[in-house]
């Protein structure tokens, strides 16, 4: 039963050589494939005139199985090394009720068998027994087994530090799950990309990642609450529970941008499972526009607000991203499915159809988009003329007829019908171009939920069967219908209002709620990302009541004053040399625009290694000194967090306060301001 620190440490050697011998065995089954998959070629090749076509054509079939077979075998090669490395974090006593002795569970990254009598070794962490170990102290226990609830008792709960296949902590965990384990864990410096948190999955946590209930499921957490570490572990764990019906080219991620899915592509591979799709908002919306309209980007969007704050585009901003604005487009939408066709009699080339007889038709075929309504009149008419006379109707004939249905409809195009909405709610100023044929972004997907209605949309996206939205407060209601509109499938939507780049056209949870109105709700308050003084400190920017620290004690923020704006740039200098002492892995220089961020850059590259200036082309985070906006930081983490120009003409709106929040919250264990002139009545 291995009681003591003693006993533990054997047995891990004795799981050790148990898995060096499964790799052993797998590696030279690997080997066994390669040959056979070579032999077989050559035999094809060398035979290749003799063998009829089936033998040809078995023996590709024959090729193919054992790449497959390899490919596979390959996979569980790269789990079992994982193992070496570090076999299991977490072991459960477990009674069930009726029985008299308890059994050891461990629990690690991946499950592990005994070759010889099939044992199992080491339980998957997103085996069902091993939710215990995420949900429950010791005492009374249950988990749910394919064949129903069983219950029973927690006798013993550990927790292993083991890396390098060294047990470098042992801990008995009688409370919550590791809070010594996970103080360690928060404590750490940063990575380039993500981690898995598998070691140290909080039950509230859990019980988001091993919801399979909800078909829509909404995550507003906290900054720093795990939101997409928990995410990304939920789409592993659906994987793992319903391997059978869904695989990773079935979900897709909508993110923010290239930097933000860089930096989370390796959780999903950490934790044994392929990479996911991910895309953002933009590209959908390209995939619509190409050909047609140009179209402001978000980011672009929030610049231009933050370089001015021009009245009318807030208005015209606020009023689409407004619940309301859904309803008002829709009310028009349905008006203009029964009022802008005007059927008149056709009488062409001995084709003679009356306007009831259209007017009939065209109800009639409500559920399509009206263009292809329109087109599908047009065709039925001269498919009907075709039958009754028994010939072939000309094409500049069918053309006259399809050209005089379409003229019936009062707009031509998307954009003209789209436009019209403007006037019909009597605000034309609403809509403007920000030149020929570029959309503002505001009017992006109100655009695109109007081209849906006229001229329908080949989305290409039925095949996802789960989709996952970070970041969900920066997307508006009318962005929601249309996603809605494009997949039909699971959801989990995940962020945190607090969170909004752009105010604006910011959504909440209650707007979040009404838009799918049958979605299930769960909050996250406990944030784990930085130490309580940073935390702390960023409440004072934007206080967020239900937001509970975690425990973690580092250095107080520092605000610093200086007299000129060299003597700032000298700060940052002193504050840059101190993060090149120090263990850290990562700073962040998190500006309000990029222009700050560029000067910073020319100012600091030469002088320092590893300096990266990101903007929103960019697609890569590395290590060293990151220089960029807090638009572009949302999302990342660092080790330590310098925000320069904190003062009160640079941070003074709704907007500059939101990313001010949200530069100070990236950072974990250091954070340091500096301004000169005066400090921005947020930090007063
Ligand atoms: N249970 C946990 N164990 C260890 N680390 C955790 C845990 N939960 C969260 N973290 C850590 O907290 C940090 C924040 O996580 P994450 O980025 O997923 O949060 P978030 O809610 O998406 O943040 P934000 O909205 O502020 O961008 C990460 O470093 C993550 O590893």
């Amino acid at each position: 039963m291995n009681r003591t620190e003693k006993d533990e440490r054997q047995y891990l050697h004795e799981i050790l050589k148990k898995l060096k011998a499964a790799y052993q065995s797998i590696d030279q089954k690997i080997s066994g494939y390669a040959n056979e998959i070579q032999e077989t070629k050559k035999y094809i090749w060398e035979n290749n005139a003799q063998l009829d076509l089936a033998e040809k054509a078995a023996n590709r079939i024959a090729v193919h199985e054992l790449i497959d077979f390899g490919e596979k075998a390959i996979v569980q090669k790269q789990k079992i090394a994982k193992l070496i490395n570090s076999p299991y974090f977490g072991r459960i006593d477990f009674r069930e009720n009726g029985e008299i002795q308890e059994t050891p569970f461990y629990i690690g990254m991946h499950s592990f068998e005994d070759e010889s009598d099939k044992e199992v070794l080491i339980y998957d962490w997103r085996a069902p027994i091993s939710s215990m170990f995420y949900d429950f102290e010791m005492g009374n226990a249950y988990y749910t087994a394919p064949i129903g609830r069983i219950c029973g008792d927690i006798c013993l709960k550990r927790q292993y530090k083991i890396k390098d296949s060294h047990m470098e902590y042992m801990l008995e965990s009688a409370l919550n799950i590791g809070d010594d384990v996970l103080q360690k864990e928060l404590s750490r410096t940063s990575d380039e990309k993500m981690k898995n948190i598998v070691a140290t999955i909080q039950r509230e946590q859990n019980s988001i990642i091993r919801n399979e209930r909800s078909e829509i499921l909404i995550i507003q957490g906290v900054a720093g609450s795990g939101k997409t570490s928990i995410a990304l572990h939920r789409v592993a764990f659906l994987l793992y529970r319903f391997k059978e019906q869904l695989t990773s080219k079935d979900i897709l991620i909508i993110s923010p941008n290239k930097v933000f899915s860089d930096y989370i592509s390796n959780v999903l591979p950490e934790l044994g499972e392929e990479e996911i799709i991910e895309m953002d908002m933009e590209e959908i919306a390209s995939n619509e526009m190409v050909g047609r309209l140009d179209f402001q980007s978000f980011s672009q969007q929030v610049a231009d607000l933050m370089r001015s704050e021009d009245s009318r585009v807030i208005e015209r901003i606020r009023y689409k991203a407004a619940l309301d604005f859904v309803r008002d487009l829709d009310l028009y939408l349905e008006k203009a499915d029964t009022e802008y066709f005007s059927p008149t009699d056709i009488c062409i080339e001995g084709i003679n159809v009356s306007k009831e007889y259209l007017m009939q038709s065209y109800t009639a075929l409500k559920r399509m988009p009206v263009k292809k309504r329109l087109e599908k009149m047009a065709q039925d008419i001269i498919e009907k003329r075709k039958t009754e006379s028994g010939k072939k109707i000309k094409s500049p004939i069918a053309k006259k007829v399809k050209t005089a249905v379409l003229k019936m409809y009062k707009f031509k195009d998307t954009l003209s019908l789209y436009k019209n909405f403007y006037h019909h709610i009597g605000k034309p100023e609403l809509f403007q171009l920000i030149q020929k044929d570029t959309l503002e972004y505001a009017d992006v997907f109100p655009y695109m939920y109007t081209k849906m209605f006229f001229e329908g949309m080949d989305t290409g996206f039925e095949h996802v069967k789960h989709l996952l939205v970070d970041e969900m407060q920066d997307y508006t209601p009318i962005q929601y219908a249309v996603i809605k509109k494009l997949f039909h499938c699971k959801m989990t939507i995940l962020g945190d209002s607090f969170q909004s780049v752009n105010p604006h056209s910011a959504s909440s949870l209650e707007v979040l709620k009404n838009v799918f109105g049958d979605a299930e709700c769960m909050e996250l308050r406990k944030s784990y990302r930085s130490t309580i003084e940073i935390t702390n400190f960023a409440q004072k920017i934007k206080s967020n009541s239900k937001l509970v620290p975690i425990e973690r004690y580092g250095e107080e923020p520092t605000i610093r004053n200086c007299a000129t704006s060299e003597g700032q740039s000298e700060e940052i200098r002193h504050l840059i040399s101190d993060y090149v002492k120090s263990s850290y892995n990562s700073l962040g220089i998190l500006c309000k625009t990029q222009e700050q961020a560029v000067e910073i850059y020319q100012q600091v590259k030469d002088k320092y290694n590893d300096v990266y200036l990101l903007d929103f082309g960019s697609t890569e985070l590395k290590d060293g000194i990151t220089i960029t906006t807090a638009h572009m930081a949302k999302g990342l983490e660092f080790d330590q967090v310098i925000v320069p120009s904190v003062c009160s003409d640079i941070y003074h709106t709704d907007l500059d306060r939101s990313m001010l929040y949200v530069a100070c919250t990236r950072a974990m264990h250091r954070l340091d301001l500096t301004y000169c002139g005066e400090l921005t009545h947020f930090l007063c």
